[in-house]
C-alpha cells in the first residue's frame, strides 16, 4: 500500500505514483486480475440482480472488464442484462453518456485514445436507469474515497443524479497496488458503495 498519503500529498503526485504502479504489473498479473475480478463481481447479488451495468474499456494498466462483459453477454441469454460503455458527452463538457456494448457494437477512437461506442441516440441508456456503475479507479482507500484520472468526468455526471433516491451502485474497480492508506478528498468528490480488487470486496453503507 502506497504509505505517505497525507493530505499534503498532491492529488496529481499520487496519481502519477499510483498508475506506474498498475502500468508496472506483468501481463500475467494483468490476465489473472482480470479474471479474478470478473468472479468476485459475479458473486455479487446487485451485479446478478441488474439489468443496466455501465463497464469501461481498458486505458493505462486499468482491470481488464472484458472477461466480465463476456459473462453478462452470456447471461443476457437467459435474462435481460445489458452492459454499456461511458462516452465523452459531444455537448455538455466534462460529462459522460452510457451507450449500450456489445459484441456487434460500431466503436471510434476519443480524444484520450479509449474506444468508446458511436454516438446514436437509440443507444444511450440514461444514467439514472444503471443499476451498477463500475469505475475505474486510479487510487482508493479503506473508506470509499477514490481518484479517477483527473477529469472530473464521472464526478460531473454522477453529481446530477446524487438526489435521486434509486440510483446506481457506484462499485470502483482497482488493482490492490492503487490502494493507499486515506486520499485527500475535495469536495466535490462522489464516492463508491462499493470496490472490488482481485483479492478484497469492500463495501460501504451510504444514505
Ligand atoms: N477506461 C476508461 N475509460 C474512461 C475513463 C477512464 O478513466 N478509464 N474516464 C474517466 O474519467 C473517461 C475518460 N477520462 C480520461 C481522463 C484523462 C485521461 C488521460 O489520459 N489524461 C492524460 C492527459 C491527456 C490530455 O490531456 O490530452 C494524462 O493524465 O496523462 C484519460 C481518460 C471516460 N472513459
Ligand atoms: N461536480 C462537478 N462540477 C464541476 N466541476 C467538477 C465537478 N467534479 C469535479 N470537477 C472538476 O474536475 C476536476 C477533476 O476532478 P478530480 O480531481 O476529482 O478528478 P477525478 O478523481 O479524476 O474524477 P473522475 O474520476 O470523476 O474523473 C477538478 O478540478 C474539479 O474542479
Amino acid at each position: 500500500m502506497v504509505g505517505n498519503t497525507s493530505h499534503k500529498t498532491s492529488r496529481k503526485t499520487l496519481r502519477k505514483t499510483l498508475r506506474a504502479l498498475r502500468n508496472g504489473l506483468s501481463d500475467s498479473q494483468h490476465q489473472r486480475a482480470s479474471l479474478t475480478v470478473r468472479d468476485n463481481l459475479l458473486s455479487l447479488p446487485d451485479i446478478m440482480s441488474a439489468s443496466s451495468i455501465a463497464c469501461y474499456l481498458p486505458n493505462d494498466g486499468e482491470v481488464d472488464l472484458r472477461p466480465f462483459m463476456h459473462a453478462c453477454w452470456a447471461l443476457n441469454n437467459a435474462s435481460a442484462l445489458h452492459t454499456s460503455l461511458p462516452v465523452l458527452h459531444p455537448v455538455c463538457k466534462g460529462h459522460l453518456l452510457f451507450l449500450r456494448y456489445s459484441e456487434k457494437t460500431a466503436m471510434r477512437v476519443n480524444k484520450y485514445n479509449i474506444e468508446e461506442p458511436i454516438l446514436a441516440c437509440h443507444d444511450v441508456i440514461p444514467t439514472f436507469q444503471h443499476q451498477v456503475i463500475l469505475m475505474p479507479l486510479v487510487g482508493f482507500d479503506a473508506n470509499g474515497n477514490r481518484l479517477g484520472m483527473g477529469g472530473g468526468y464521472y464526478d460531473r455526471t454522477l453529481a446530477s443524479i446524487q438526489t435521486q433516491t434509486l440510483r446506481p451502485k457506484l462499485i470502483g474497480i482497482a488493482h490492490d497496488c492503487q490502494q493507499v492508506d486515506e486520499l485527500p478528498v475535495q469536495p466535490w468528490d462522489i464516492p463508491v458503495n462499493a470496490i472490488v480488487t482481485p483479492t478484497q470486496q469492500l463495501s460501504f453503507n451510504r444514505i
